[in-house]
């Protein structure tokens, strides 16, 4: 069994635990509540390289990664440190994550919001927008084909912008006939656990030009921000640095500055 098959097993055990006491009528109604999903695109079309920062407690790869006791203050810092958007993972078995982080960070910022999880269910979309999300992560290498269709095509309907993430060139072709125009791709792959910086600069041609490139895993610091985007990167999404660190403003500040530098210039 792969690590990725070991967390789809958790979570499908959990979202059964949720499913038989709410019911998605109640989640419909709450996502009716929350106002309309915040839209990312604009800014990850915009010049320069824009960060998304992640709540990120532990990981399987590296066990604790940082207590993280307020995700809606660090995820204040992030925001105040010039990230794009916030990811939080809510997985709880192996990242230490909870929907209620995302509420959390949904009610102290204003920018858009992904869910990073293990989405393989529609129900888990509007959980996603019931606690106020903008974004879902959809993994190609969790879905056979028909359900990744079914799930972005549901995303989009209900407001969500689907990140879909890839790992290898099979998962970029399956991305692309699927209609995805915000592809990640993930240094981590997620059955061996290995990261593999390399891997954004070989998939990045074979992503469609309209797509935004988001480049996942793997950034220390603001020289893999300069490296991704020359490989083509408009977006990068960082954890484990940023948690880790002493000053999460001051660390995505120097992201963001590095990713604004004028011969980084995106060009569409
Ligand atoms: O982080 C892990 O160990 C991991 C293991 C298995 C599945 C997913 C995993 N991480 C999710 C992510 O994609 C990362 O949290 C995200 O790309 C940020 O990566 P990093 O900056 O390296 O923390």
């Amino acid at each position: 069994m792969s690590v990725l098959d070991d967390i789809l097993a958790g979570v499908a055990q959990d979202l059964e635990a949720r499913m038989a006491t709410t019911s998605l009528d109640d989640l419909k109604e709450r996502a009716a509540r929350q106002h309309p999903a915040l839209d990312p695109m604009p800014a990850f079309r915009s010049d320069g390289v824009s960060v998304i920062a992640e709540v990120k407690r532990s990981s399987p790869s590296e066990g604790q990664l940082a207590t993280i006791k307020d995700p809606a203050a660090l995820a204040a810092d992030y925001a105040a440190g010039g990230a794009a958007a916030i990811s939080v993972l809510t997985e709880e078995r192996r990242f230490g994550g909870t929907l209620d982080d995302l509420r959390a960070v949904r009610g102290t910022v204003d920018i858009p919001v992904l869910r990073k999880d293990f989405i393989t269910t529609s129900y888990q979309l509007w959980e996603a927008r019931a606690a106020g999300a903008d974004m879902a992560l959809l993994i190609v290498a969790a879905l056979e084909q028909i359900v990744l269709e079914s799930l972005i095509e549901r995303a989009r309907s209900i407001g969500l912008t689907p990140l879909v993430e890839v790992n290898d060139a099979e998962e970029v072709k399956r991305a692309a006939a699927a209609g995805a125009d915000l592809i990640g791709v993930n240094a981590r792959n997620l059955k061996t656990l290995e990261v593999d910086r390399t891997t954004f600069d070989r998939l990045s041609p074979l992503i469609p030009d309209t797509a935004v490139k988001v480049a996942a895993s793997g950034v220390r610091g603001p020289h893999d921000v300069i490296d991704y985007a020359k490989s083509g990167a408009h977006v990068v999404l960082v954890g484990e640095t940023l948690v880790r660190g002493d000053d999460p403003r001051a660390s995505v500040a120097d992201l963001v500055a590095a990713g604004a530098h004028p011969a980084l210039q995106h060009r569409w």
